[in-house]
């Protein structure tokens, strides 16, 4: 566990001081409400406070923007109404062949379009991971079939017309999957008309080519018990309602649905809603190979189990003999058991007749149930079959999408996961979804907290930690072994015998006592117990939660670990689902749970980019003074067989060795010792060398406006503004056009340059190519140019080229002067451009 060390300051500074200059900080801060939206990422909100992100986001809301950057995350404000262009083709393919999709504004494409050049990059780990979470109605499905539409669009743009094809079939049968997994997975709730009531993570499978060759869904979680209980208002699973209305009259013969039946299990069911779409599944069904024959089989079973909900069970008067059955009950088991190909007598001795193994000889003994127990057998048998059929529909589904894994290389996994659920009633399916986000939330810290601080102070940089909530007490406490909840509830269930929810309440109390997440609402005459979530604290009730359960959760994180993920956090902005309504405390909440804030925080003080000594001295070596002399001893040396031992020996000493070379680049370049830790009397410091790597703050961002403002003053005055006094480059230099030609190779070089790298980095990497350019001889620097902060080369409309020292990113180089003419912008295009002016 990290020290937590909250602040660096003078001990002569009291904390009341303190406060005022921090409140002063966000009163001005937000005094300039005109510019609050122009902030796309949290990480530029400074100071970061929950008042001035929530301040930022609703500026934003308010002019239409919906996304905005938050350090690793991007949040994700629902519209609650449709946005025209927000999800074209065009978009797409803006962000697609964009030079820099984080230059655009903050989008799901912009997260959909790193992961996908993550893949391409093949740097490990190759399989990314889309975690897009949120409470319920906060957008997770529209974002998760959004995701879907761009990669389909992404792979299908670059293959031949017969890879085209089998883009289209995958694609078209994931998108037709969504459908039946809505119609069987998504009810109408009090939160969301169109709920998700499972988890999903949707893997999409990418060919060597990148290219987009199979998928595959998991599920879990699927909330089995609406099957027989529907919360007042809410209803049943949609497909329940597409049969009951969407059905022929010969169906309805044959199904035995007769118009206008009453249904104990179809509440609300007067309420249409446009997800009552039958003829849409069918139609998804056939798509995906399930043929009438049967669908018309599924629907049986369906239409099996609303009668089987209708069968009411009766007090005997002989306690000695099974419950009764009202006459109309009897008429339900019947159909239900023809329905469901269950013999009546046996649906019935299920329904009505426990049967015990006991003793040494393992004699079966038989004993009729009271009727609140046959209530349990019958909703158990729905929910049992109805999950069964769920889950043969994945199967089906998966069928059809998944092709040998010879076939792809690599994945981009989208999970659309329920966020937190905390209702007056929470039972068993509630302790799942919060726990299987307690889960993903750990997995969060792990991947951008935790290990971000713990990767500090293992490099030895010095470092501020801030507070964070490790739920690691939580987990314990649900999942933890020996004894945990799941473990006491597993074990209950074991002892076949009716629960009492009253001693198991004691039962839970006395063996996790020591934990400080537990807790009882004392004043509640139901059994409970309270969990410490995270998100909040919740108050589950004990009766009818002993069921077997088992979470299929080990096998997903499992391979959550294994990706790199990209976090979506899908925020709805008011409870009541409407457009241009933002609810600050709901929304505050909602940041709270999923850990943004914390996230913003580090993000934004931290050094976000980090390269291995390696991959630093492969890529910069040049910029090293002594680059030739060290190049030829290496040679010397690898050619020197005798010195097998030397070899070894450097081998040993290979982490030393590189830091030194990275030292001496950085040296070179910065002109100041990068080995001192940042902390303490270097804030400034910007690029710092650890133990294996080195460490980049990304002031860029913050430098942009500044050098915005500096270029755009530089054209119009005078023009030595924009260069360093050490620089060796004329502050303006109007190129001849003899000269352009010649800076051909230097256009093409930067072209070839990384272009997706920002900050500290992107200087490096220009004047590692300025570099290339003297050595080839295309340019003449002095050996000072090293120092200059040369940071960008910008082309003017007049036919110039002008080189921007210190503060100016190259952001400025991309712009062509014919910004609509030309998708694709950068030097290349600039030249080119020019070069269309020579005399012919
Ligand atoms: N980006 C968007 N633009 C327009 N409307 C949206 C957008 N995102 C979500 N919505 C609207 O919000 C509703 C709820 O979204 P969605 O069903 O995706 O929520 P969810 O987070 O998946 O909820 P649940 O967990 O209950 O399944 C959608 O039916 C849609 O009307």
């Amino acid at each position: 566990m990290p020290e937590q060390v909250n602040c660096q300051k003078e001990d002569s500074v009291t904390q009341s001081d303190l406060n005022e200059s921090y409140e002063e900080e966000v009163r001005a801060f937000l005094s300039d409400e005109e510019k609050l939206h122009l902030f796309d990422d949290l990480t530029k909100v400074n100071p970061v406070t929950t008042t001035t992100v929530l301040k930022c986001l609703q500026a934003r809301y308010n002019v239409n923007l919906f996304y905005t950057n938050a350090g690793c995350s991007l949040v994700a404000l629902n519209p609650f109404q449709p946005i025209s262009c927000l999800y074209s083709p065009e978009l797409m393919r803006e962000y697609h062949v964009a030079v820099r999709p984080q230059d655009l504004k903050p989008h799901i494409y912009t997260v959909a379009e790193e992961a996908y050049r993550n893949v391409q990059s093949q740097m490990d780990p190759m399989n990314q991971s889309i975690i897009v979470s949120g409470e319920s109605g906060a957008g997770k499905t529209w974002t998760s079939r959004c995701l879907m539409k761009f990669y389909a669009s992404v792979a299908a743009s670059v293959t031949s017309s017969k890879g085209n094809e089998a883009v289209e079939r995958i694609e078209k049968r994931v998108l037709d999957s969504n459908p039946i997994m809505e119609a069987f997975g998504n009810a109408c709730t009090l939160r969301n008309n169109n709920s998700s009531r499972f988890g999903k993570y949707i893997q999409l499978h990418l060919d060597r080519f990148h290219h987009l060759s199979s998928a595959s869904i998991q599920t879990f979680l699927l909330e089995k018990t609406r099957v027989a209980y529907q919360a007042p208002s809410e209803r049943n699973f949609h497909i329940f309602y597409q049969i009951t209305k969407g059905a022929t009259a010969e169906e309805r013969q044959e199904w035995n649905l007769p118009e206008g039946a009453d249904y104990r299990w179809l509440p609300n069911s007067e309420r249409n809603l446009e997800e009552d779409c039958f003829e849409v599944t069918r139609d998804a069904m056939l798509h995906l190979g399930i043929d009438c024959s049967t669908q018309n089989n599924i629907f049986k079973v369906l239409s099996g189990l609303l009668h089987l909900g209708n069968v009411q069970f009766s007090n005997p008067l002989d306690e000695s003999q099974p419950c009764e059955l009202e006459d109309e009950a009897k008429d339900s088991v019947k159909t239900a058991g023809d329905l469901l190909k269950i013999p009546v007598e046996m649906l019935l001795e299920s329904l009505r007749i426990r049967t015990i193994t006991a003793g040494k000889q393992q004699q079966v003994f038989k004993k009729p149930c009271s009727r609140t127990e046959c209530d349990t057998r019958r909703d158990c048998l729905a929910k049992l079959i109805y999950a069964k059929l769920f889950e043969w529909l994945v199967l089906v589904i998966n069928e059809s999408i998944y092709a040998d894994t010879s076939l792809w290389t690599s994945f981009i996994g989208l999970l659309d996961v329920y966020g937190f659920e905390a209702f007056p009633e929470n039972n068993l399916e509630q302790l799942c979804i919060n726990y299987a986000n307690e889960k993903l939330q750990q997995h969060f810290v792990a991947h951008y907290l935790k290990a971000q601080q713990e990767e500090y102070a293992s490099e030895g940089l010095q470092w501020s930690f801030i507070n964070y909530q490790d739920n690691q007490s939580c987990l314990d406490l649900i999942e933890g072994s020996p004894l945990s909840i799941f473990s006491l509830l597993n074990e209950e269930c074991r002892l076949n015998r009716s629960s009492n929810p009253d001693l198991f309440q004691t039962r839970i109390e006395k063996a996790l006592s020591d934990n400080q997440c537990l807790s009882r609402d004392k004043f509640s005459k139901k059994p409970n117990f309270i969990v410490s979530h995270y998100a909040g604290k919740v108050c589950y009730q004990l009766a009818a939660m002993v069921e077997k359960n088992k979470s299929s959760l080990e096998n997903l994180m499992h391979i959550l670990n294994s990706t790199k993920p990209h976090y979506i956090r899908c925020i709805k902005p008011n409870a009541d689902c409407k457009a241009m309504t933002f609810r600050k405390e709901e929304v505050l909440s909602q940041l709270q749970a999923c850990g943004i804030v914390e996230a913003i925080t580090i993000s934004a003080a931290g050094f976000p980019i980090r390269i291995s000594f390696q991959s630093f001295t492969d890529r910069y070596e040049i910029l090293r003074k002594s680059h030739r002399s060290s190049k030829k001893s290496t040679c010397d040396e690898n050619n020197d067989n005798t010195a097998k031992k030397k070899e070894e020996t450097a081998a040993v000493d290979d982490s030393k060795a590189s830091r030194s070379v990275v030292v001496e680049i950085l040296e070179n370049v910065t002109g100041q010792t990068a080995t001192e830790p940042a902390g303490k009397g270097s804030e400034s410091t910007s690029v710092y060398c650890g133990k294996t790597k080195v460490f980049m703050a990304n002031s860029v961002a913050k430098m942009a406006a500044l050098a915005a403002a500096e270029l755009d003053e530089g054209d119009e005055k005078a023009p030595s503004s924009a260069t360093s006094a050490k620089s060796p480059c004329p502050p303006e230099t109007a190129w001849p056009l003899r000269a352009i030609i010649q800076f051909w190779p230097l256009g093409l070089v930067l072209s070839a340059a990384p272009v997706t790298v920002v900050g500290f980095r992107r200087e490096l990497s220009l004047l590692a190519c300025l570099k290339v350019l003297q050595g080839i001889g295309c340019c003449k620097m002095e050996g000072s140019i090293l120092g200059c902060g040369i940071t960008s080369v910008r082309a003017l409309p007049q036919g110039s080229v002008r080189f921007h020292c210190k503060k100016s990113p190259l952001h400025y180089a991309d712009v062509s002067p014919h910004t609509t003419a030309y998708s694709i912008t950068g030097f290349n295009q600039i030249l080119l451009d020019k070069k269309e002016l020579l005399p012919t």
